[in-house]
């Protein structure tokens, strides 16, 4: 799955405004009543004082984030409009290069400025940790001054929209501010939360697939995750083919409560699971469109192993967890080549939206990821993602491919 389709892109691009109105503050205000213990008595950095440690310390089974959803929904929602917004006007002038020389684009900080602003608006009884990818340091450079005032307006327009936020607009310092919250470091205690503003930034240039990747940590567990993914089909794109036009899926889920999708203009939520598949030769796997991303030939070799007969599915961004998490494909390989770190905005909200929806996410040696250890992902070698049928054979692939390629080298 590949090109999106610029009319049907247009059409979710006015729809998504009205479902990012129907997340509006008021409906869930009931539970900022009901709520446990504030936020405020969670100190991040200093030594817990009696009454915080008397908290239970697995916080995720008994706790509800309801109002946290929402809240992440409404921000990735309305981040994808300024995303599709840019898209649809992408200039060469919009890409800037960071000192890794990957892209970064307007809507990336444009992204992760809304997204900053509206949890900060919509949970501001809580203190705010964000671990996010961007930072705004090329944005105060004088060589940076255009593009800001082009993000700050992107912004405040896309904000306008949603009718909820009704304070003056934001200045250009409010914006690198709000960029600038992602600096956290995340960690084993306390809440974080994790953006990836677009994930497949590549896919993004190209006009094809990205995500807007949206996670909560709690005490180092991801707790809930959304993905907003404007271009992908909201028909299955099984076999890289969908008979469908109409493109935009918002994925959510937290913990304990399943994986549900709807489309980004709004529709009804619906519950999402894996494919149940069990015989390896019918699996189709997706791994990363970008060759330098990933080893395909590793990939294809586990493949083989495995009798899967269809060619595999290449797609840019965490949409492919979104596409796994509704059965689409069976199985996601990862594997980056030697010295590259993971980060844990690449792959958090993709990992809940999958695995509440039934299926396994593991490094290549079967350990599940850890996000508590900072803005890194310590793994394995790999990550491999598929449902509990085909993981025991899937590893003993891998494992038997990662034996062959070691005793080549
Ligand atoms: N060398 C290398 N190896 C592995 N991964 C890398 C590498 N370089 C970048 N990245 C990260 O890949 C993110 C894009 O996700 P995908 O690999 O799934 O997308 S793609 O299909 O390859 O476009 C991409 O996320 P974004 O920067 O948010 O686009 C990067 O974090
Ligand atoms: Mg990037
Ligand atoms: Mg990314
Ligand atoms: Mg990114």
């Amino acid at each position: 799955m590949t090109a999106a389709a610029p009319a049907t892109s247009v059409a979710a691009s006015v729809g998504c405004l009205r479902a990012v109105a129907s997340f509006s503050s008021s409906t869930y205000s009931h539970f900022l009543s009901t709520s446990r213990i504030p936020r405020f008595v969670k100190p991040h950095f200093i030594s817990l004082p009696s009454f915080v440690a008397s908290r239970p310390l697995v916080a995720s089974a008994s706790m509800s984030y309801d109002k946290e959803l929402a809240a992440a929904k409404k921000a990735a929602s309305l981040a994808a409009c300024l995303c599709q917004k840019v898209q649809k006007e992408l200039l060469q002038s919009d890409v800037q290069s960071k000192s890794d020389r990957s892209p970064v684009t307007v809507a990336d900080y444009g992204s992760q400025a809304i997204v900053s602003f509206v949890l900060e608006r919509e949970l501001s009884a809580e203190p705010f940790s964000l671990v996010a990818e961007e930072d705004s340091g090329d944005l105060r450079k004088d060589s940076g001054k255009d593009t800001l005032q082009r993000i700050t307006k992107l912004v405040n327009e896309t904000i306008a929209t949603d009718g909820s936020y009704s304070a003056s607009p934001l200045s250009p310092e409010d914006v690198l501010r709000a960029i600038d919250s992602g600096k956290s470091e995340g960690g084993s205690f306390g809440r974080h939360w994790v953006l990836d503003p677009i994930d497949g930034t590549k896919g993004f240039l190209r006009g094809e697939q990205y995500a807007v990747a949206l996670a909560l940590l709690d005490d180092g567990k991801v707790v809930l995750g959304v993905l907003a993914c404007p271009n992908l089909p909201l028909a299955s794109i099984a076999g890289n083919v969908t008979s469908e036009n109409a493109v935009g899926c918002l994925f959510f889920a937290k913990v304990g409560s399943g994986t549900f999708m709807q489309s980004l203009d709004g529709s009804s939520p619906v519950k999402v699971h894996v494919s149940d598949i069990g015989n390896s030769e019918d699996a189709s796997f997706f791994e990363s469109y970008e060759k330098a991303h990933s080893m395909h030939d590793l990939a294809g070799s586990i493949a083989r192993k495995l009798g899967v007969k269809a060619p595999p599915v290449r797609i840019d961004s965490q949409a492919k967890y979104g596409a796994l998490s509704r059965g689409d494909g069976a199985i996601y390989m990862r594997f980056p080549h030697k010295g590259y770190r993971e980060k844990i905005w690449d792959h958090a909200a993709g990992c809940i939206v999958v695995t509440e929806a039934g299926g396994v996410v593991t490094d290549a040696a079967g350990q599940p990821l850890d996000f508590s250890q900072g803005r890194y992902l310590d793994l394995d070698t790999g990550i491999i993602v598929t449902n509990q049928k085909l993981m025991p054979s899937l590893l003993k692939a891998v494992r038997e491919s990662l034996e062959e390629k070691s005793s080549l080298l």
